[in-house]
């Protein structure tokens, strides 16, 4: 039997994708609409306090294309905060004008392909490791998320692979990742038994053209080209509470 890479994970993650109701929204009346963006505020008021006592992190982004309108990707310490703040959400008037487009349900994970040899201690002590795996996610202009698996079919089975051969190719992949440090922000969650693929690939940059570089960079790399299967990508702006709610103004 081949060695399972070791693991460590941080803060559980909820992409909650929402399409939102325009003939539904358009037919509401002022005091109405005020009331379901007073919901809202209210709700990111409270995510913003979360964030700030450390105790977890939440974004907003819109999604350009046809396969939802926003994204609210939310990280907290356990799945049934995650459960609580989906039910809260769909209490609030604002969620009545969305309807659920796709969820994705994960969990931060960094695994031990790329740990120093000989490093000594539990990595959990370590506050770079605790800082990767409870991170604030950053407010950077665009995202993009897609969820993927590692192949197993007979001649490309990633996880018939020795250690070494895959400790390889993940040096590879961090090599082209590197490259990309101070454009591209990656946030890995890992998500076998949680979730339909394999690991959800959250990407944030200033300048969405950095995701397509990447990306295609990466489908060169052994890695991805002999093991990558891909689900649906979802690229979108960056909105905070006063440009959400200027939008539906
Ligand atoms: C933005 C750059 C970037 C950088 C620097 C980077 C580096 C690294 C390192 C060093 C490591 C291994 C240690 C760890 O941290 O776990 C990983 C791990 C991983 N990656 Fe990565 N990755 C990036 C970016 C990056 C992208 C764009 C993708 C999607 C691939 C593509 O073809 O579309 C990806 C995928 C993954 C996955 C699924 C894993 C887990 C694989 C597993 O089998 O466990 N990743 N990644």
């Amino acid at each position: 039997m081949n060695e399972a890479a070791l693991t460590l994970e941080g803060w559980y993650a909820l992409h909650d994708f929402r399409t939102i109701n325009w003939s539904l929204w358009n037919k509401a009346d002022d005091e109405e609409k005020a009331h379901a963006l007073d919901d809202l505020q209210s709700l990111w008021e409270q995510w913003k306090k979360t964030e700030n006592d450390n105790l977890g992190s939440s974004v907003v982004y819109s999604i350009v294309g046809q396969k939802a309108d926003l994204v609210f990707f939310h990280l907290r310490e356990t799945l049934e905060e995650l459960n609580e703040l989906e039910t809260e959400f769909n209490k609030t008037a604002f969620a009545r004008y969305t309807i659920p487009a796709y969820s994705y349900v994960s969990i931060v994970e960094l695994s031990n392909y790329m740990a120093k040899p000989g490093a000594t201690g539990d990595p959990m002590d370590n506050p770079e490791v605790q800082a990767r795996l409870k991170p604030i996610l950053p407010k950077m202009k665009h995202i993009c998320f897609y969820p993927m698996n590692k192949k197993r079919d007979l001649q490309d089975n990633w996880y018939m692979l020795s250690m070494e051969e895959r400790r390889g190719m993940m040096r590879s992949h961090g090599m082209i990742g590197r490259n990309y440090a101070g454009k591209v922000k990656q946030i890995i969650t890992g998500s076998v038994g949680l979730d339909d693929w394999e690991w959800g690939v959250t990407l944030f940059s200033d300048d969405p053209l950095q995701f397509k570089k990447l990306v295609y960079e990466m489908r060169f790399d052994e890695v991805s080209a002999r093991f990558g299967e891909f689900g649906s990508f979802f690229v979108g702006n960056r909105h905070t509470d006063e440009s959400l709610i200027a939008m539906m103004k």
